[in-house]
C-alpha cells in the first residue's frame, strides 16, 4: 500500500487552521474560567475575613479603639455591643443609681460590687447619701449565687450592679460618658494567695491587665478624672519580719503570685498618677472577714467543714509556730474604705491624657487590725460559737504562697482619717456565724460533748492543700 502524500488542499490546510483556532478558543475559555473561579475564591475569602474582623473588632470598639477589649488576656468583646447594655432606659437606670442623694454627696464606680467587700462598701455609701454604681463580672472563682444573692440585697437598696468586666475598656468609657463620678472604688481583682499557684493567669489578668484598664479610662477618657481608691493588700509585705508592718517597710519580696501582682499594682499607680495626675489610694487590706464574706477564705471554709464534720488542715510554721493573722472585720474596713474616700483629693490631669496641672494625691494605707491571732485561735472561737469541734489536721505550712504572719500598723490611717478597727475576732466571728446559719439555713448548732466527735491528727511535715 502506498504512503498517501502530504495533505496539501487549501481545505485540509482550514481544517488545521480551524482546529488550532479551537484549541485556542477552548484554552482561553479554560483561562478564563479559572481565572474567574479564582476571582470568586478571592472575593469569598476577603468577605469571611471582613466578617472575621468584624467579629473580633466589632463597630462600636473601633469607635474607641482606645478602649478596645480585645485584650491578649481576655476574649470577652464589649458588653455594648452586645446590645444589653446602652440606650436610653440603661442610662436613665445608670444615672438614677449613680446620682448622690445628700448635698456634695459622692458620685462613686465601685468595681467588684457583688464582691465581698464591694457590697458592704456599696451599702455604706448608699445609706449616707451617696451615688452608687457597681460593676462585677460574677466570675466562678466561688460561688456566684452567693454573688448574686449580694447584688440583689444591693438592688434592694437602689444600687445597680452592672455585670461587667473591668476589661471592658469601651463600656468603662461609656459608663463615664453618662456620669462623671467624682470616685472610683476599684475592689475587683483575683483574690486569694494559695490560688495562684493554680491559675496564675487569672491574677494577672484581673489585677494587672484590669488595674491598667480602669487606669486608662479614669486618666485619658473621664471628663472630670475621678478619685481612685483601689485594694492592695498585706501580702505585699511578703517576707518582711520588721513589725508590726508599717506603709514605709520593705514589700519588694512578695511570697505569692497574687502579692506580686498587687505590689506590681502599687507600682503602675504610681506612674498613672506621675503622668497623669491620677489622684490614687491604695489599702492595703489584712485578711478581712464577717458576714456576706468569701468562702474561699479560712474562716468560711473551716466553718462549712466543721457543720458538716469534715477535717480542716491547719498549718504550721517549720519551727512548731503557730501562723498568725491580722483578722480585720468587714465594719472596721467599710469605715477605712469611706474615710479614705472622704479624704481623696481632686486628679489634677488634663481628661484625654494631656499634661497634668500640678502633683496629684498618691497614697498607701495599712487597714488592719493591729492585734493578730494564731489561726488555731481562730478555729477554737469557731468551734465555740458553732458548738462542734473541728477535725484538724495539722500540716506544715506547704511552700503555697503563705507568709507566716501579718501584723498592722494604722497609725497613718488614724491620723489621715481617723481610722480605728474596734472589733476582736471573737466579736466578729460570732456575726459572722449569725449570718452564716441564717444565710445557708442551718440548723441552730447545739454544743456539743466537749471531747465527741473530736479528732486531732498530726501530719509531721506533710504538704497539704488549702
Ligand atoms: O490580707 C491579705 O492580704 C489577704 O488576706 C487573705 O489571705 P489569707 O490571710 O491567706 O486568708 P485565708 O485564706 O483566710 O487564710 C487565713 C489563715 O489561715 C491559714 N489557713 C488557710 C487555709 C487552710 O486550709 N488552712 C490554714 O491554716 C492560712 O495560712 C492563713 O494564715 C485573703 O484571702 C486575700 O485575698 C487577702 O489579700
Amino acid at each position: 500500500m502506498m504512503a498517501s502524500p502530504p495533505d496539501t488542499s487549501k481545505s485540509s490546510k482550514l481544517e488545521r487552521y480551524n482546529s488550532y483556532l479551537l484549541r485556542r478558543v477552548s484554552s482561553a475559555k479554560l483561562i478564563a474560567a479559572s481565572s474567574h473561579l479564582l476571582f470568586r475564591a478571592t472575593l469569598l475569602a476577603g468577605l469571611v475575613l471582613i466578617f472575621l474582623f468584624l467579629l473580633h473588632y466589632p463597630p462600636l470598639l473601633l469607635s474607641s479603639s482606645r478602649y478596645s477589649s480585645a485584650s491578649p488576656h481576655s476574649n470577652h468583646r464589649s458588653l455594648l455591643s452586645s446590645g444589653s447594655y446602652g440606650g436610653g432606659s440603661w442610662e436613665r437606670d445608670v444615672r438614677r443609681s449613680a446620682a448622690p442623694r445628700r448635698p456634695d454627696g459622692l458620685s462613686v464606680l465601685v468595681t467588684g460590687a457583688a464582691g465581698f467587700v464591694g457590697t458592704h462598701c456599696s451599702l455604706a455609701l448608699k445609706r449616707r447619701g451617696d451615688g452608687v454604681v457597681g460593676l462585677d463580672n460574677f466570675n466562678a472563682y466561688y460561688d456566684p449565687a452567693l454573688k448574686r444573692s449580694r447584688q440583689a440585697l444591693l438592688s434592694g437598696h437602689g444600687v445597680l450592679v452592672l455585670e461587667a468586666d473591668i476589661n471592658d475598656g469601651a463600656l468603662l468609657a461609656k459608663l463615664f460618658d453618662v456620669v462623671p463620678f467624682s470616685h472610683v472604688l476599684h475592689l475587683a481583682a483575683q483574690a486569694g494567695v494559695r490560688y495562684a499557684t493554680r491559675n496564675p493567669q487569672s491574677y494577672v489578668a484581673s489585677n494587672v491587665a484590669g488595674l491598667v484598664s480602669l487606669f486608662e479610662v479614669a486618666a485619658k477618657h473621664a471628663d472630670p478624672q475621678p478619685a481612685v481608691v483601689w485594694a492592695s493588700s498585706s501580702s505585699v509585705y511578703g517576707l518582711n519580719t520588721e513589725a508590726p508592718f508599717s506603709e514605709i517597710h520593705r514589700t519588694d519580696r512578695p511570697a505569692s503570685l497574687y502579692a506580686a501582682t498587687k505590689k506590681a499594682g502599687e507600682a503602675i499607680a504610681h506612674t498613672y498618677n506621675h503622668i497623669y495626675g491620677l489622684s490614687i489610694t491604695g489599702l492595703r487590706f489584712f485578711t478581712v472577714y464577717g458576714p456576706w464574706g468569701r468562702p474561699d477564705m479560712a474562716y468560711f471554709s473551716f466553718t462549712k467543714s466543721i457543720l458538716s464534720g469534715k477535717p480542716i488542715t491547719l498549718f504550721r510554721m517549720p519551727d512548731g509556730n503557730a501562723v498568725q493573722r491580722d483578722f480585720t472585720y468587714i465594719d472596721d474596713v467599710v469605715m477605712g474604705c469611706l474615710g479614705a474616700l472622704n479624704t481623696a483629693k481632686k486628679s489634677t490631669g488634663v481628661p484625654g491624657g494631656g499634661k497634668k496641672r500640678g502633683p496629684a494625691q498618691l497614697r498607701v494605707y495599712n487597714l488592719g487590725n493591729t492585734s493578730p491571732v494564731p489561726v488555731a485561735e481562730m478555729v477554737r472561737i469557731l468551734e465555740q460559737l458553732l458548738g462542734k469541734k473541728a477535725k484538724k489536721n495539722v500540716v506544715t505550712l506547704p511552700q503555697n504562697g503563705d507568709v507566716p504572719f501579718t501584723h498592722a500598723n494604722v497609725s497613718l490611717a488614724k491620723t489621715d482619717f481617723g481610722y480605728r478597727p474596734t472589733t476582736d475576732l471573737a466579736t466578729g466571728l460570732r456575726k459572722f456565724v449569725k449570718w452564716y446559719v441564717e444565710y445557708y439555713g442551718v440548723q441552730t448548732p447545739k454544743v456539743v460533748d466537749k471531747d465527741a466527735g473530736a479528732e486531732e491528727k498530726e501530719e509531721e511535715g506533710a504538704a497539704a492543700s488549702a
